[in-house]
């Protein structure tokens, strides 16, 4: 039984859990509201201002009333806006953490993480602002002269999922304002209110009106059709499943929409019988079993070389057995809820079909004796190609092991899949690392480490798993047009 009595989040400052809209520099209350609440433990912490298109709507056009101005500031001067913007995130790091494990679960310690892993890129595109250069490029007839202009693209229409609900905002607001773009972001509507705290930093930061817009909205399909279909909108960024991209996509057609796509993933994890194998367990427990699973870079498969399988399987099952299950406020937990029942629905499918098809649970299996939607990191041996794990991505705590005997098998598997985004291996042999790091089809590779995020480092995926690339120098590509200059007469 759902709450319906808000339960009081212990903040330092009270008004970080803003539960309006922020529109054209207004915060805006609505008679309509939708509910957050804790995954946990079911408690209600607020009822949340629900846009509707028409809102989004006039979002939009403050957006694009702000941009000429917002673009006529010299990069300096938006980067003392943003870098002012990531003090305040920082300062604020411990509420930020408490509104973001409350509305989405994670462990407070990760939650913590993410608000500091989501700062780094509003601090790094504030330095990225100062260094948006064009180019003098050698006339092709002797009275030309020719200039290449990069330029903000415009307005940014921004969605983005529920499980970092802070660093995936962060990691597209931050260079859309660096350039000189303005922004209309949706967050998912299980997770508004750490978007509604950043936008409240922001404004306390001078970011002037009009320039970031926060519509929460139970209605992602309206405001989405709302944001592709506005002529004003001259950019989508979406973090989310393909399935979504792929409906974002079709309805940006129409207008031509540039697009940047953080889609799915399915990442393939292989561990060779040359490998470190405790550094292979360690990297795999990171790349699994972070954020419960929940991550589009999540090791989806883990391949083992058949000379080491049972070694690594033996120690991974120790290692899984000792994670804490728990409310994510709790002092030692490492593992907090699943967002909601689908998600519990779709491990437990996914789990039953690999036993089903012959595979063994050797860890957890099961929902935690905690209820809710609580359930127990999973090791799963046995598992072949012909199970759900192979070809779906499970966004939970279930480790599927394949074991493998040549390496070419084990990269021809691996790249069996619509999907492109992560994957790691372990080898202590540099020719192999060589070989198979150029043969892995995806954007991002992890090589005897699982943890590849970073703001210095391009991320982003191929084939099915999106568009462009976010953070590092490249960031703001996406977010600029090129215009070429030629000068005639000249003489
Ligand atoms: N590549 C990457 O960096 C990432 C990829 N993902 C992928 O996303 C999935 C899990 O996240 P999840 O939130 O369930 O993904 P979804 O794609 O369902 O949702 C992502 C966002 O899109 C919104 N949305 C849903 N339907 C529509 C629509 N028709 N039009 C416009 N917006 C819509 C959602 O709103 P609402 O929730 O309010 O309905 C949410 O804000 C996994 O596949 C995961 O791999 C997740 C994070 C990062
Ligand atoms: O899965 C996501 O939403 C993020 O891309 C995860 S991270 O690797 O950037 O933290």
């Amino acid at each position: 039984m759902l709450d319906t009595q808000v339960t009081k989040l212990s903040l330092k400052d009270d008004s970080l859990l803003e539960t309006r809209a922020y529109v054209n520099g207004v915060w805006i209350e609505k008679d309509a509201t939708f509910p957050v609440y804790n995954p946990a433990t079911g408690d209600l912490i607020a009822n949340v201002s629900d846009l509707s298109v028409e809102d989004t709507s006039a979002a939009i056009d403050a957006a694009y009333a702000a941009k000429a101005d917002w673009a006529s500031w010299t990069g300096k001067e938006r980067a003392g806006v943003l870098r002012k913007w990531f003090d305040l995130m920082v300062e604020n790091a411990d509420d930020l953490a408490t509104i973001l494990t409350a509305e989405m679960g994670k462990p407070w310690a990760e939650a913590r993480g993410e608000i500091i892993y989501g700062a780094s890129f509003i601090e790094w595109f504030a330095e990225e602002a100062k260094r948006v250069y064009g180019d003098v490029i050698p006339g092709h007839q002797r009275d030309k002269r020719i200039v290449v202009l990069k330029q903000p693209i415009g307005v940014v229409g921004s969605i983005t999922p529920w499980n970092f609900p802070n660093a995936m905002i962060a990691r597209k607001v931050a260079p859309a304002l660096a350039v000189g773009c303005t922004f209309v972001a949706r967050p998912a509507e299980l997770t508004p209110l750490s978007a509604l705290a950043m936008a409240v930093l922001g404004e306390r930061a001078g970011i002037p009106a009009g320039v970031l817009n926060v519509i929460p909205s139970s209605d992602s399909a309206g405001i989405g059709q709302e944001l592709c279909a506005n002529e004003k909108v001259a950019k989508i960024t979406f973090t989310g499943s393909t399935r979504v991209g792929k409906i974002l996509m079709s309805q940006c057609s129409d207008t031509i929409k540039k697009m940047s796509l953080e889609l799915g993933g399915n990442a393939p994890f292989l561990v060779f019988d040359d490998a470190d194998i405790d550094a292979a367990v360690e990297g795999a427990m990171i790349a699994k079993y972070r954020n419960n699973g929940q991550t589009c870079v999540c090791a989806n498969r883990i391949y083992v070389q058949a000379g080491v399988y049972d070694e690594f399987a033996a120690k991974l099952k120790a290692k899984v057995a000792s994670l804490s299950i728990g409310d994510g406020f709790a002092d030692g937990i490492t593992t907090g809820p699943l967002i909601n029942e689908a998600a519990v629905a779709k491990v437990e499918d996914h789990i039953a079909d690999a036993v089903e098809k012959g595979a063994t649970i050797v860890e957890g299996g099961t929902r935690s004796n905690l209820g809710g939607t609580f359930f127990q990191p999973t090791v799963l041996t046995g598992v072949t190609r012909k199970m759900k794990v192979a070809k779906e991505e499970t966004f939970g705590p279930v480790a599927p092991l394949f074991k493998f005997e040549d390496e070419a098998d084990v990269v021809a598997m691996a790249n069996d899949s619509e999907f492109g985004l992560a994957s790691y291996f372990y080898s202590r042999d540099l020719s192999r690392v060589w070989r198979v790091a150029e043969a892995l089809e995806s954007g991002m590779v992890g090589i005897n480490t699982g943890l590849i995020s970073t703001e210095v480092a391009p991320f982003g995926g191929i084939k099915q798993s999106g568009l462009g690339r976010e953070g590092s120098k490249y960031g703001t590509e996406d977010f600029l047009e090129m215009k070429y200059l030629c000068m005639g007469e000249i003489n």
